[in-house]
């Protein structure tokens, strides 16, 4: 694997608040990778740090071998796609088009006129003047049409309808497919986006929890329900990700490890069913049952 992008042993700290925890990360060259984790978990910072916006209270960051931060031989190379991105006051959609091909070298105008044209977008008309879901269609009309080597999405379709996002995951594929690049999308969809992705990294409360390629990752959890026991003696032989019980009946999400013998929850009397990427995600990122009874520090004294 080649890493265009590496995070070795990151932390960084807001005051008291550790936002990443002693992350590694290595984005693969041409690889599309989806960053999830629920809110307040780490994926904009993390963005931040690699695209040299911040720079991490400790380990090291390189970009194409070297530091982005205030780096401007890596930073042209980088297209970094954030919600809510500003532009000054005046700007036209034409005027960010225009200051993003100055900055972009590998900037193709030809893509972002027939995205504009796709989305409907209205060339003339101030950027404070759109809408949410337009002012979205634009972050991913630049992020598409820069070309750039390393193009990060932060959560970039708030507001885009259902039509639009789909038009984004097709443009998106057929221009990667033509113009292989390393691409990051933090996202909440998880499903909508799955098919688009290569490899896809959960962080959960700064830490990495998740890091692998997204087709190993597919099948490879199942939801078990039955008799608590069973399902228990089920989940040993693998990866307990997370239970419930109600009485007797247990119902677990469990990963399944390869232990070289076929193993059907069937035959122990359970009923299981595939779980989806979604439902394997959200079970990991769900507090653990204890920690969600007890009264987080800085809350004790506010009125319940
Ligand atoms: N400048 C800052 N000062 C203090 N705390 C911060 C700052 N920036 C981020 N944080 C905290 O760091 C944590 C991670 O924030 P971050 O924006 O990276 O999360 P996220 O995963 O992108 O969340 P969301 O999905 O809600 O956008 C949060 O607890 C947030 O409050």
């Amino acid at each position: 694997m080649t890493a265009v992008a590496r995070l070795t042993d990151v932390t960084m700290r807001f005051r008291e608040h550790t936002a990443l925890d002693q992350v590694d990360v290595a984005l693969e060259q041409g690889s599309i990778t989806g960053l999830l984790g629920r809110n307040g978990a780490g994926k904009t910072t993390m963005l931040q740090v690699l695209t040299g916006h911040r720079v991490p209270t400790s380990g090291v960051v390189e970009v194409f071998g070297a530091a982005p931060y205030e780096n401007d031989a890596v930073l042209r190379r980088i297209s970094f796609i954030k919600e809510g991105q500003r532009h000054p006051d005046h700007f036209r959609v034409r005027d960010a088009l225009t200051a993003a091909a100055r900055t972009l070298p590998s900037w193709d105008g030809d893509l972002a006129g027939s995205l504009v044209r796709e989305f409907d977008l209205p060339a003339g008309r101030k950027i404070k003047k759109l809408s949410r879901g337009m002012n979205s269609a634009v972050g991913i009309t630049i992020g598409l049409a820069s070309r750039a080597p390393v193009t990060l999405f932060d959560e970039p379709y708030l507001g885009l309808d259902a039509v639009a996002r789909r038009l984004f995951y097709d443009r998106l594929l057929a221009d990667h497919a033509e113009h292989p690049r390393t691409i990051v999308l933090s996202t909440h969809l998880i499903e909508e986006i799955s098919d688009l992705l290569e490899h896809i990294r959960l962080i959960d409360r700064g830490r990495i929890r998740l890091d692998a390629d997204a087709p190993s990752l597919r099948g490879s959890a199942v939801t078990v329900t039955g008799d608590g026991e069973r399902v228990a003696a089920f989940a040993d032989r693998h990866e307990l990700i997370r239970t419930e019980s109600v009485g007797r009946q247990s119902r677990a999400v469990v990963r399944l490890v390869e232990n070289g013998h076929p193993d059907d929850p069937s035959a122990m009397g359970l009923s299981w069913e595939p779980a989806s990427l979604q439902q394997l995600v959200v079970a990991m990122s769900l507090p653990t049952q204890g920690a969600a009874a007890r009264v987080p520090a800085d809350l004790e004294g506010v009125p319940r």
